[in-house]
């Protein structure tokens, strides 16, 4: 059993077309625009023999989803985890679509995943995995076209793979085909912290927004990857105290705040936030409904459902992760006013600093990371107000504001290209 209980009666797909619908029932458009958004423009499902070192052979599953491309060739990450499905895809897919248009990034939305569990693989067999998703997927990838990056159980090592063997195929090294690789081949400065920073940048808003001082609120994360590690690093040193932490073996608890330092150390020794000796074990599932100013989920989707909805209770809840929150526990949350910060602006720091390393790419000129992060400040607070003010303007959640602003972007490119009336 994993440890952070998802219990849904929905798929993340039906969220996904749920939050689209709600946006465009407010914008008024017609069912064919309504069918135009809902539908991805292109996938792929893939199979992929892998040899593993002991010689034997197994054929796992990938897939390749882009939503949407009319503002710009596909965006988005690379998923590896058992869980994976093509409706998960499709769903994280079109959410890439609404994060880059609320950023304002000139970029569709595009999602990949392969349904094996990581952890279950050596080095070795993870490159022979990637390198055969690589060739599978070559027909649909390139810098202009589809450009993969980072996500659930991938990272840097992953995208350098992808990128050497889209670049043997076609003869020439094309950095531009994938983001968040390492700095040595092309990376930015920045990015492998920028979706942690962009989360703390809006949840420092939000804490203020309802009236919470950082130097006063309490935390917790879920998920201590990626996203989390350094999202609970970054809250911890703008004066959070960061209460509880989890990953998928388990959650640790110090109400006086974790020392994130000595936390970390242990986690590189031993894998896991499990044993950390200067905090309690507590469930994980716990941790979702401590008393706190800060929630922010950072690992998968459907952890917050109608099953535990009523017992969050944090007044303000950040969506590291993608689609965290399902439609019916957002409604409930709704009704007991904890303030939602939808994932398409909370995490939309990772693809903004992923747009940023492929402009440096284009212009073959680096920028410092000073120069990385003060402009991802700058775009996240501004998608912030904006966000907020659509959402006072038009009377409904955050969510449901990010999503008219996008899906407006989205279809008004549509018609200037004409490819609907
Ligand atoms: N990386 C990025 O730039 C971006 C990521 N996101 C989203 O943030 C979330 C986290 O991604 P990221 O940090 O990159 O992923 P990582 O693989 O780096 O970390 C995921 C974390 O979640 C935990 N986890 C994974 N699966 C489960 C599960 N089934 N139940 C409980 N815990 C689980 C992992 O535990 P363990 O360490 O024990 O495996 C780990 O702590 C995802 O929703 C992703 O789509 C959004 C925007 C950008
Ligand atoms: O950096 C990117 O291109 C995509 C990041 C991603 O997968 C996400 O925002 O969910």
């Amino acid at each position: 059993m994993t440890a952070i209980e998802v219990r849904r009666a929905a798929s993340p797909l039906d969220d996904a077309r749920t939050s689209l619908g709600e946006a465009i029932d407010i914008l008024g458009y017609s069912d064919g625009m309504r069918q135009m958004l809902a539908t991805p423009r292109r996938e792929m499902t893939v199979a992929i023999p892998l040899r593993r070192d002991n010689g034997q052979v197994e054929v796992f599953t990938g897939h390749r989803v882009q939503h949407n491309l009319s503002r710009g060739p596909a965006k988005g990450g690379l998923r590896y985890s058992a869980a994976v499905d093509l409706d998960e895809v499709r769903a994280l897919a079109m959410w890439m679509t609404w994060k880059c248009a609320l950023l304002d990034v000139p970029y569709g939305g595009a999602k990949g995943g392969v349904a094996v569990d990581p952890r279950q693989l050596t080095l070795d067999e993870l490159e022979r995995l990637t390198r055969r998703y690589t060739s599978e997927i070559l027909p649909m990838i390139g810098p202009a076209r589809d450009i993969p990056a980072p996500d659930i159980g991938t990272n840097e090592q992953t995208m350098a793979w992808i990128m050497d063997t889209y670049s043997t195929n076609v003869g020439y090294t094309v950095p531009g085909v994938v983001t968040g690789k390492p700095l040595s081949l092309g990376g930015s400065r920045g990015r492998a912290s920028a979706t942690s920073r962009g989360v703390t940048v809006i949840a420092l808003e939000a804490l203020r927004h309802r009236g919470i001082e950082p130097s006063s609120a309490t935390a917790a994360v879920q998920g201590f990857g990626k996203v989390g590690r350094d999202a609970a690093r970054f809250l911890f040193e703008a004066g959070v105290r960061v209460q509880a932490v989890s990953d998928v073996d388990g959650a640790v608890f110090a109400s006086g705040g974790l020392d994130l330092d000595a936390l970390g150390e242990h986690v590189d020794l031993t894998g896991s936030v499990v044993g950390f000796a200067a905090a309690e074990p507590i469930d994980p599932a716990d941790l979702l409904e401590l008393e706190l100013g800060l929630l922010v989920p950072a690992a998968v989707e459907g952890v917050i459902h109608e099953g535990n909805a009523d017992r969050i209770r944090a007044r303000v809840v950040v969506e590291g992760a993608n689609g965290p929150t399902t439609s019916e526990a957002d409604r409930m949350l709704a009704e007991r006013d904890v303030f939602v910060v939808p994932d398409i602006l909370a995490n939309a720091g990772g693809v903004l600093v992923s747009y940023f390393e492929w402009v440096q790419g284009n212009q073959s000129y680096w920028w410092s990371q000073r120069e990385v992060e003060d402009r991802l400040r700058d775009r996240m607070s501004s998608a912030w107000h904006a966000v907020l003010e659509g959402a006072q303007q038009r009377g409904t959640s955050l969510r449901t504001a990010a999503t008219c602003i996008a899906v407006e972007r989205v279809a008004e490119a549509h018609r200037l290209r004409g490819l609907y009336p």
